[in-house]
């Protein structure tokens, strides 16, 4: 099973970092240098035509979406089913929570830390907000939780734990959203693969300079 990824990404680094959780190898790792173009060739485009990464090749199946691939591994490779149970009802609570993280919390990242990033624009207020309100929506999940979808640490932490490292690396004060904080000092010594998700972070950071 083969995975095609970057080092500073996001989403490929909860993939990883699912990984790590479930004590599951990559027989190889390709790195995929997107600022370079490199999921353009032809080759990548058969596996992947959406080319984005993370994207995952296991014996001739291929699948994108780091959320789906996460789900994907749990069942597939899991041990048991701990970070994406079978109940019908927990199941969807973390399912929520990753299309929240997928549709309202990493894409304000994306908004408004992007432009900046990669074409050099001046920062955008109404994205800020955006920012702004999805980590209200996130501390207002975490009142009184120890974990991000229900009473167990699940594929929403370490979902959120990527996308939270992100804003934290590119210097974004969450640190006022109280639950949010609280939650993630915890996540961040529960993960496996914390160390190499913070590494990639830092990878990401030099985005901001070149
Ligand atoms: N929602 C997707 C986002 C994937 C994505 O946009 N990845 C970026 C890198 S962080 C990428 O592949 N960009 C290159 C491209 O789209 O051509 C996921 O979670 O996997």
């Amino acid at each position: 099973m083969d995975l095609y990824y970057r080092p500073g990404s996001a989403p490929c680094r909860s993939v990883l970092m699912t990984a790590k959780a479930l004590g599951v190898e990559f027989d190889k790792k390709t790195i995929i240098n997107t600022r370079a173009g490199e999921q353009f060739t032809p080759e990548y485009l058969k596996i992947n035509p959406q080319h984005t990464i993370p994207t995952l090749h296991d014996h001739g199946f291929a699948l994108w979406e780091s959320r789906a691939i996460m789900v994907y591994l749990v069942e597939k490779y899991g041990k048991d089913d701990k970070l994406f149970p079978k109940d019908v009802q927990k199941q969807a609570l973390i399912n929520q929570r990753l299309y929240f993280d997928m549709g309202t919390l990493y894409k304000s990242f994306s908004e408004y830390y992007y432009p900046q990033i990669f074409l050099k624009k001046p920062a955008n207020e109404e994205s800020y907000k955006k920012i702004e309100v999805a980590f209200e929506f996130l501390n207002t999940f975490l009142e009184g939780q120890t974990y991000s979808a229900g009473e167990d640490y699940s594929l929403a932490d370490i979902a959120f734990l990527a996308s939270v490292s992100t804003f934290d690396v590119a210097g974004f004060d969450f640190k006022r959203y109280a639950n949010v904080a609280r939650w993630y000092e915890h996540a961040k010594k529960l993960t496996p693969g914390w160390e190499d998700n913070w590494a990639g972070c830092q990878e990401f950071r030099k985005y901001f300079d070149n």
